[in-house]
């Protein structure tokens, strides 16, 4: 469920009319619901409540936005970041250093100084080196660091090829056949507290099974840690959980997920860390466009909006489906392509699809956009970073502002020796 709803015939974010936040803003603009990103949260969390330990860190990848973070704060969430710039964000918007997972395959020696810096919660070491840099650089800081290894588990997630991390040919994790001797290497380090394992085999996920196959060998690995002395606290079993981009494919809900977990983890006797992304953030948030032109076609026209690829990137990177809805429908339906902008063919985002007929100067939006949507943007043709809003009851505020060209261009320079 979500607060994207119509009111008098108006598309509301909860109780704001989009049409007016497309007339105090302009468009494109992404549009957030606190409260459905709070009622997500609260789903997740209850999905979780039979668990003895858990701790949830939110993706950020997903949705950095400093107010979304903000709400997910309050509601009790740690972040899994992957860059120095995501550890910032995290600490910026009022996270505990504690609360954070620092994951990923290329950590600079820059940002694992950074994360020791800030006394962030959880390293999620990838190779081997990594742990022994890690371990090398908290001892020279005096600092003992948190971490767990990262496996891959060799499972397919039966998910977009783009989007799977847990085959052996994925560049993330170790190879759990490696793990044991990896562990018992990196665990002898002073100055390292190698205490669990991590797993995270994919997004976008649509079947429970590929994920209790991966957790069910993290289990016997838990096990064989222990049976040759390790001390196993913390298990990480990532994110992944898909969202429905398409009203009748549903995937399975925190719910399900969280039941499978309690049965699979069973007698563990560990804390089990989270990294959800999607989930949370994908359906509470749109994108609200305005119809440019509707432009004859050969077989049918072409919707032009003045959103595009370098805003949602998604359809032109995984053919992702986006649905489209007018703002102000008239009961009336047509058959089209949509389209960008971008001097790209593939700035497309539907070919022949069925939608709202809409005419040109209408407001319409992209659903389930608050997920790897504004993050992902880009400003290529010189156009503007798209800007996002949140909306809370009846109020909203624009918590990410449009940068125009003139400042892109601003932040450019031409050096002296090009101007003789
Ligand atoms: C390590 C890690 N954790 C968590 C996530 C979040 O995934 P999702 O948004 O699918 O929940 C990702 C992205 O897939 C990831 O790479
Ligand atoms: N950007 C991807 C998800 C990437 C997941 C990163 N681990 C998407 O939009 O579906």
């Amino acid at each position: 469920m979500d607060h994207f709803t119509y009111k008098n015939g108006v598309l509301h974010a909860e109780d704001v009319s989009l049409a007016m936040i497309a007339e105090a803003v302009g468009t494109p603009v992404y549009i957030y619901s606190r409260a459905t990103l709070e009622r997500h949260a609260q789903v997740f969390k209850a999905a979780l409540s039979a668990l003895p330990r858990t701790h949830i860190a939110f993706a950020i990848k997903a949705n950095p936005n400093l107010a979304v973070l903000n709400v997910l704060a309050r509601q009790g969430f740690g972040a899994d970041v992957v860059s120095g710039g995501e550890i910032s964000r995290a600490l910026a918007a009022g996270m505990k250093a504690q609360d954070i997972v620092f994951s990923g395959v290329g950590k600079t020696r820059a940002e694992l100084a950074q994360a020791l810096d800030a006394g962030i919660g959880q390293f999620n070491i990838e190779l081997e080196e990594e742990g022994a840099v890690l371990a090398e650089m908290a001892a020279q800081m005096g600092k003992t660091a948190s971490a767990v290894l990262r496996v891959n588990p060799d499972v397919d997630a039966g998910t977009h090829a783009k989007i799977s991390t847990g085959k052996s040919e994925n560049k993330f994790g170790v190879p759990i056949s490696e793990a044991m001797g990896i562990f018992a290497r990196l665990s002898g380090l002073p100055a390292l507290n190698l205490r669990g394992v991590a797993c995270h085999i994919g997004s976008q996920l649509f079947d429970l099974a590929p994920l209790e196959a991966a957790y069910a060998r993290i289990g016997e690995l838990v096990s064989e840690l222990r049976a040759a002395g390790h001390g196993i606290d913390r298990v990480d079993l990532g994110g992944g959980l898909g969202v429905p981009y398409e009203r009748d494919k549903v995937p399975p809900s925190p719910a399900d997920y969280g039941a499978m977990v309690e049965r699979v983890t069973r007698g563990w006797d560990v804390t089990l860390m989270f990294e959800p992304g999607r989930v949370i953030v994908g359906n509470a948030g749109v994108l609200l466009t305005r119809v440019i032109w509707v432009k004859p076609g050969v077989a049918r026209p072409y919707v032009i909006v003045d959103a595009a690829m370098n805003d949602l990137a998604r359809p032109a990177m995984y053919d992702a489906f986006h649905d489209f809805e007018a703002v102000r429908p008239t009961g009336e339906r047509m058959v089209a392509n949509i389209a960008g902008p971008v001097c790209e063919t593939g700035d497309t985002f539907a070919m022949g699809r069925e939608i709202d007929a809409v005419l040109s100067g209408d407001l319409a939006i992209f659903r389930t956009a608050g997920a790897y949507g504004a993050t992902m943007a880009s400003t290529y043709n010189s156009r503007a970073l798209v800007p996002e809003v949140m909306v809370d009851g009846e109020r909203f505020a624009v918590v990410a502002e449009r940068v125009l060209p003139e400042a892109l261009i601003a932040a450019e320079h031409v050096p002296g020796w090009l101007r003789n």
